[in-house]
């Protein structure tokens, strides 16, 4: 029963504010009641606190919960809680001011705006003021949990100003009778709140009651301590999330208070869709900000190249109000996409030395993730380049190493780290260039998948080795010792002579090195020039493929050059036809071959010779 009345103003920011809000043509109106159940969750938070510590609680056996009731033909929503609730010098302090900097800011923007942009709302939101998007009248029942304190009615229509009147009718905490507006109709049917409801609150901790229906039944398991979850309860929760019919196949589970308070229930899943050609998946991590959804799929908050995961974000440094506008440019989201995916990266570095066949079944599947990150940014480069797994000369076929096992197998004074990309493991091997590091002891990694190549160009070094494709023809490499005898100094000369000229159309230069053990000749390509791999992927995206010679590299122990340098001097025609032949058995090895059509008619010249 009311018994006193005050008439107050509203202080001019929340006069201006309502105004905003009232008037706004910002469509996401049903994130008013995603504000007061958040509300209502902090005030019983704030409750079980006091319990822990205070003797006189009012209604101190009341249970914590929310309370949620529509009524149609009323057209009102009813949120009742069991909280704090406030006084009468609360109920005017925070609901009649601005308190929090979030609206501040808002302000702020909406003066610099100078309209009211209707995105606007949705970057800040507005907390208990978004009720009047809906209202045309909201009433605040509330009574404080202090034994000696008095119920009140706040009651606003959101234009000029509030009344508070007692009343003794009040239990503890908060009714908030929302009086919706023409238009609003919606909110007070029960399935358009339960929708809501299981959008934002799902995991709120404490019990939704919404018409005498208990809602929110999944825990929010990220919250709790991993020693109380069973594995069963992790893989239930993921399927629930994730809308999956599987267990997941990694689980992370972690939380952190420094530099960021994060509580993150990260899953990786069994299968990679993308490789069944179900086109690229969405992000799937939600946002929360003490188990309120902030964004179900927020696409800045992970890198792209982690659209895997599937899972929970949690941080309560995140103001609720953050959108998905405004997510794109938060520092802190940045941040917390910085950390998230490093504890990722060393959570695979684990597993990857812990299980390392569990490993190499997920590379098989997510490996191309983990390749898509090193091509489109520096920051994780070195985490990610250790997580590679590959074939190389010295493991068996179908064995994989790491660049880190490369590493250990290598001596010390080896500064490069060699690789060649080709379609398979065959196509490298039966290639010109794995000879010369064979002879040599020096192992090279093979890289057989397309997008290979582009991670192998973005990707400069591992740990201070350099990365370096084993066809490049800068690379020195050592001269040995192998069979048979070296052409002397002045033939070597006057056969590099005759071929840079024969061969000039072709060829950028000529180079006699022991870098060759069982071909005569070998076709490099030059630094920063695309090598086969690259023209064939250039080519087949329909790009124009720059011409480009490349060197010539001969092996003077071999047979054939001694051969062909005896010819120079005494059948110039002949030797002009096995140049040119060479030429082309180089560059069909290289894969670099473009017009293959005069080999034939060069190839029945030489027969002719033979068979005569
Ligand atoms: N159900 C409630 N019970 C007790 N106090 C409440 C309740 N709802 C709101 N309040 C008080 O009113 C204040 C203002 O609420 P409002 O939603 O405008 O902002 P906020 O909750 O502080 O910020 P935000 O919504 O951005 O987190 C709250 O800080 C709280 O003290």
């Amino acid at each position: 029963m009311a018994t006193k009345e005050h008439t107050h103003s509203f202080q001019a920011e929340v006069r201006q504010l309502l105004d905003i809000v009232i008037h706004s043509i910002y469509t996401d109106k049903e994130i008013f009641v995603r504000e007061l159940v958040s509300n209502a969750s902090d005030a019983l938070e704030k409750m079980r606190l006091k319990q822990l510590t205070e003797k006189d609680v009012f209604e101190s056996e009341r249970e914590l919960q929310i309370e949620i009731t529509t009524d149609e033909e009323a057209k009102t929503l009813t949120i009742t809680d069991s909280g704090i609730g406030m006084n009468h010098e609360e109920l005017v302090e925070n609901l009649g001011t601005i308190a929090h900097s979030g609206t501040k800011a808002f302000l702020e923007k909406m003066k610099e705006q100078g309209d009211s942009n209707a995105d606007v709302i949705g970057q800040f939101g507005v907390g208990f003021y978004s009720a009047f998007m809906a209202a045309d009248k909201v009433d605040v029942i509330s009574r404080s949990w202090e034994k000696d304190s008095e119920g009140h009615v706040w009651s606003s229509d959101g234009a000029s100003g509030y009344d508070i009147e007692s009343t003794d009718e009040a239990s503890r905490g908060c009714r908030i009778v929302i009086h919706l507006k023409e238009g609003m109709e919606e909110f007070a049917t029960e399935a358009r709140i339960k929708g809501i409801l299981e959008k934002y609150s799902n995991f709120v901790s404490f019990p939704i009651q919404l018409n005498g229906e208990h809602i929110n039944k999944v825990e929010a398991l990220w919250m709790k301590s991993k020693k109380e979850i069973t594995e069963e309860q992790y893989n239930e929760f993921y399927k629930f999330t994730a809308h999956a019919f599987d267990d997941p196949r990694y689980i992370m589970h972690f939380s952190a208070d420094a530099p960021l308070s994060i509580n993150a229930l990260l899953f990786t899943p069994n299968e990679n869709t993308e490789q069944f050609g179900m086109g690229q998946m969405e992000p799937g991590v939600a946002l929360y900000c003490r188990k309120v959804l902030i964004d179900a799929k927020p696409d800045k908050l992970l890198p792209e190249w982690l659209r895997f995961l599937r899972g929970v974000i949690d941080s309560e440094d995140l103001p609720l109000s953050i959108s998905r506008e405004s997510m794109q440019d938060s520092a802190l989201v940045q941040k917390l996409n910085g950390l998230i995916t490093k504890r990722y990266l060393k959570f695979l570095e684990r597993e990857a030395k812990n299980e390392p066949e569990k490993y190499a079944e997920f590379y098989q599947k997510f490996g191309r993730f983990l390749k898509e990150g090193i091509a489109t940014s520096f920051e994780h480069q070195e985490q990610l380049a250790g997580l590679l797994r590959f074939e190389s000369s010295m493991t068996d076929a179908g064995k994989t190493s790491s660049f880190a096992e490369y590493v250990d197998r290598a001596k010390e004074e080896q500064e490069n780290i060699y690789f060649l990309t080709g379609l398979s493991r065959e196509a490298i091997e039966s290639g010109p260039y794995l000879e010369a590091f064979k002879a040599r002891g020096l192992e090279v990694c093979y890289f057989t998948e397309p997008v290979d190549q582009y991670v192998m160009d973005a990707l400069p070094e591992f740990k201070g080795k350099k990365l370096v494709s084993a066809d490049r023809g800068e690379i020195e490499l050592d001269d040995i010792a192998t069979e048979g005898t070296e052409l002397g100094k002045k033939e070597s000369e006057k056969l590099i002579k005759f071929l840079e000229e024969e061969l000039s159309e072709r060829i950028a230069k000529v180079e006699s090195s022991g870098r060759l053990v069982d071909s005569p000749v070998a076709a490099l390509t030059p630094k920063d020039a695309p090598n086969a791999q690259m023209r064939a992927i250039m080519a087949s995206m329909g790009q124009e493929v720059p011409m480009t010679k490349t060197s010539l590299e001969i092996n003077p122990r071999h047979e054939v050059i001694h051969g062909l340098a005896r010819l120079v001097d005494t059948d110039k025609e002949t030797a002009q036809l096995v140049a040119q032949q060479l030429t082309d058995n180089a560059l069909l090895a290289a894969g670099l071959l473009e017009n293959p059509h005069q080999m034939t008619s060069r190839i029945n010249q030489l027969l002719e010779k033979v068979v005569h």
